[in-house]
């Protein structure tokens, strides 16, 4: 398959990148990331989660973000809900797009959502019944999709399974998630292979973490997959705060770098994004997680 000329990439930094973060973050360091990351060129970005505050405390003020940030025109500004509560809170909130969250391993639903995959599947039906009748769109996620850092190995076929029931009920795209970035290139490629005959291929995004730092490779393969849309994190930040070990997705300007290079038009202006990501990473004390970023900056 030949590789797709224009990609699509869905930042989830304000959101997977910092949702882990012990220490505070105020509303408008948040803000201004958000802001950052649309005046870089990205179309998609996870602003926050409406989910329990007792579960992901630094995702409570999420309301207060959406409230503060730019709309730009033609900017999808998302948030993760997962459940009808967290839909009504984040239609509240002007948010109208959201995401729902399963995983293809049963102990990561447990210790994630606390539930099993089959009650957050039922769960998610009325949600995403609300959501049509709103005209809010909804992306699935499935997590744990090569390798559960409870239960292993994870079977393709387990991840075509949910990936296929979410766009059954009606996730207009499904993103598939190494979350503990065990994944290799061949494995991705099988995975994507084996979940596209469930869930067409230009409904699929492959949501690489690059703790084994296998995330590029596996990109690469999944673009040879024909995937076209791929989420990342600016700066490298973040990782699931119920996935030990879990760390960074991998960086949007590694990404980008990459797309760059072999010519995939994105629409992001990489200086731009370097100039975000180390923004943030001064805001939290940490060291860009971006090698991209570290190698221009140090120019
Ligand atoms: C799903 C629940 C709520 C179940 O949690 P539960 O305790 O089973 O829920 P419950 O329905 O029994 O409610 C318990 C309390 O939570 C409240 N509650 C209930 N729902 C909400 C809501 N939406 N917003 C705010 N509050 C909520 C509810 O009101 C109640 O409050 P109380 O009466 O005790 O004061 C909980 O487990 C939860 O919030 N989990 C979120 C976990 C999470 O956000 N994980 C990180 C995101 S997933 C991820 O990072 C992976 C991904 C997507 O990036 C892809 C990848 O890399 O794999």
């Amino acid at each position: 398959m030949s590789l797709p000329k224009q990609v699509r990439l869905v930042e989830v930094g304000p959101r997977d990148g910092l949702q882990n973060e012990r220490q505070p973050i105020s509303v408008a360091d948040k803000v201004r990331l958000v802001n950052d990351l649309s005046a870089a060129g990205l179309s998609h970005i996870e602003v926050g989660s409406f989910v329990s505050p007792k579960w992901v405390p630094q995702m409570a003020g999420s309301a207060e973000v959406f409230a503060q940030i730019e709309r730009k025109a033609g900017v999808t500004y998302a948030a993760l809900t997962p459940n009808l509560q967290g839909l009504e809170a984040a239609i509240a909130a002007g948010v109208r797009e959201v995401a729902v969250f399963a995983a293809a391993s049963e102990a990561f639903s447990q210790k994630n959502i606390n539930c099993s995959i089959a009650e957050s599947l039922a769960r998610f039906a009325p949600l995403l019944e609300a959501a049509r009748a709103r005209d809010i769109r909804v992306r699935g996620y499935v997590s744990c999709v090569l390798g559960c850092p409870y239960e292993g190995e994870v079977a393709p076929g387990k991840v075509a399974e949910v990936a296929g029931e979410l766009h059954a009920m009606g996730c207009y795209e499904i993103s598939l998630g190494d979350t503990i970035g065990t994944g290799t290139p061949g494995k991705a490629r099988t995975l994507f292979d084996t979940v596209a005959r469930a869930v067409p291929r230009e409904r699929l995004a492959g949501h690489f973490h690059d703790t084994y730092g296998q995330a590029l490779a596996n990109i690469y393969a999944s673009l040879l997959e024909g995937i076209a849309v791929f989420d990342s994190s600016v700066a490298g930040l973040g990782g699931c705060p119920y996935a030990k070990g879990a760390s960074g997705n991998v960086a949007s300007e590694d990404v980008l770098y990459l797309l760059d290079g072999l010519g995939i038009h994105t629409g992001v202006e990489l200086p731009a994004l370097i100039a975000a990501g180390q923004r943030i990473s001064e805001v939290l004390g940490r060291p860009n997680g971006s090698r991209v970023a570290r190698a221009r900056l140090a120019q």
